[in-house]
């Protein structure tokens, strides 16, 4: 364990697992030369932990973290008996925001849904990008009809988002285990997604519940 045992940054220092000694990483330069890395591991395990679980561009959860969720929600579920709510959107016609007014303006758009997703649910539920203009939230402890509600909800909040003087609107499926053919966690995805294909063809900026689709 004798890490580059020769070195020392400072007079005090008697560790050989000095901070100095590692190089530092990039957002930690402040970091004081002498500390031992003991203390400054956690707060990179934290960091570690933070980027493999959220999505760069919107900060929400990723699609790795929301497979989790989505495994240790349906497990509780299969034991509890306990309900658990899936709602899928996607922002409407959202291609005309990149191909009208640029990429950079679309990212814009998609962190101000983003952000207008993740302030409209609990703290125990969990707002994920599912991929592109795509999103999941996992709502534990909430059945079918409170998914809804809950939907219903953002989809108000996002028609009266302006963004950049841009308005949207967001489609959105809604499933709830366990209601028929929504046992696996796979079929909760594609009850919602077929609820949310029912609500792009409906005509959009609307709710689909998943057990009124025969
Ligand atoms: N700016 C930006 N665009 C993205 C990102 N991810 C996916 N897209 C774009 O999202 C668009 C998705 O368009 P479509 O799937 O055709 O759907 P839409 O225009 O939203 O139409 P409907 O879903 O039918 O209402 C494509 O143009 C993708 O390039 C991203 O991270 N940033």
């Amino acid at each position: 364990m004798n890490f580059r045992s020769s070195h020392r940054c400072c007079a005090d220092c008697t560790s050989p697992f000095c901070w100095r000694c590692i190089g530092g990483i990039r957002g930690f330069s402040d970091y004081p030369q002498c500390h031992r890395l003991a203390e400054v591991f956690p707060l990179i395990s934290k960091e570690l932990r933070r980027l493999s679980t959220t999505d760069a561009l919107t900060g929400l959860y990723n699609r790795r973290h929301m497979e989790y969720v989505l495994t240790t929600e349906h497990s509780r579920s299969a034991r509890t008996k306990a309900p658990f709510a899936v709602l899928m959107f996607d922002i409407d016609h959202f291609k005309k925001f990149n191909d009208t007014y640029g990429h950079e303006q679309g990212d814009r758009v998609l962190q101000a849904v983003a952000r207008t997703f993740r302030d409209s649910l609990r703290k125990y539920d969990t707002p994920c990008r599912y991929g592109g203009e795509e999103f999941i939230g996992i709502l534990p402890q909430t059945n079918l009809d409170g998914g809804m509600a809950v939907a219903e909800r953002l989809r108000c909040e996002v028609e009266n988002l302006v963004v950049d003087g841009l308005k949207v609107t967001i489609s959105i499926g809604v499933s709830a285990y366990a209601d028929t053919g929504t046992e696996s966690v796979d079929q909760l995805i594609h009850a919602a997604d077929q609820a949310l294909y029912r609500s792009k063809a409906g005509g959009r900026n609307c709710v689909t519940r998943a057990d009124s689709i025969a």
